[in-house]
């Protein structure tokens, strides 16, 4: 006997399948390289269990299994809060941006407020941070509001340019350390603490500045610019991950897409 009946499936059913498909890689990509991967493991193993003990109609270790698995949604939420506040900033960003791009194009005949941010004034005062061996920690702001960091810092209100970039991040200033945040097109907070990112499959060679840029893009959708003070190099963050670039025209054009 076939246990499914193929001419039956509707395109709800496929629809369906595709978004489970959907959920399940986005619980593994937030997952993958946490504690939290083994937890996930250990729950679906519980839940694979329960399910055999239902089967073999073992009754009393069913029981206990499920009421377990009850009482475990809760302290789900509790030890996957970061992972489920990450997916719906996520989910809440990506449609936010969606909206955005449609609302921009509904003001197409109103006048442009909005100011953009000096892409070049950052990616230029980069490459001369990166030469002089200078670190440097940059926070580019998008949808997602910034202000739980924002409170760690100094509040500013400098519009951005290459020299106040660089001299902010000059060894002997006094607003050197920590991370610096723009919006649109100011300088709003110097010496933030970003949250660091505990994935362990972070090189070891990349240290703090680089695990909070990667912290930071992983609680919000904020884009990151590091630049080594070891070794110069200048990496961008997005969505947790390092983003590879040529040089910095390639590195200028993704930032122009990814502001845009
Ligand atoms: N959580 C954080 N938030 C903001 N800035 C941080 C944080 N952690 C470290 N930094 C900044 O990074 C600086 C250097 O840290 P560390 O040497 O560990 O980084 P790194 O990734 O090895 O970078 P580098 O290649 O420049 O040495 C610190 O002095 C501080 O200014």
């Amino acid at each position: 006997m076939d246990l499914f009946d193929w001419t039956n499936i509707r395109i709800i059913d496929i629809v369906d399948i595709v978004l489970v498909a959907f959920l399940l890689y986005y619980l593994y990509k937030l997952v993958k390289g946490t504690v939290a991967i083994n937890i996930f493991f250990g729950i679906v193993i519980l839940y694979a269990t329960w399910k055999i003990t239902e089967l073999l109609e073992m009754e009393m270790l069913s029981k206990v299994l499920g009421g377990f698995l009850g009482v475990g949604m809760l302290a789900l939420v509790v030890v996957f809060q970061q992972e489920i506040r990450k997916f719906l900033l996520l989910l809440g960003s990506t449609n936010f941006r969606a909206r955005k791009k449609l609302f921009k194009r509904l003001k197409f005949f109103s006048e442009e407020t909005t100011a953009n941010t000096n892409i070049n004034a950052i990616v230029n005062a980069c490459g001369k941070m990166g030469t002089s061996r200078t670190g440097a920690l940059i926070v580019i702001q998008r949808n997602n509001s910034l202000d739980f960091v924002k409170s760690t810092g100094d509040a500013m209100n400098i519009s951005v340019n290459q020299p106040i970039i660089e001299s902010i991040f000059f060894k002997n200033s006094p607003l050197h350390d920590g991370a610096m945040i723009i919006e649109d097109n100011t300088i709003t907070t110097t010496r933030a603490i970003l949250p660091v990112s505990n994935d362990r499959n972070i090189p070891l060679r990349f240290g703090l500045r680089h695990r909070a840029a990667i912290g930071i893009t992983e609680k919000s959708d904020a884009v990151c610019l590091v630049v080594s003070e070891e070794n110069g190099q200048i990496s961008y963050v997005k969505e947790g991950d390092f983003v590879l670039f040529e040089d910095m025209e390639e590195l200028k054009r993704i930032l122009e897409k990814d502001l845009s």
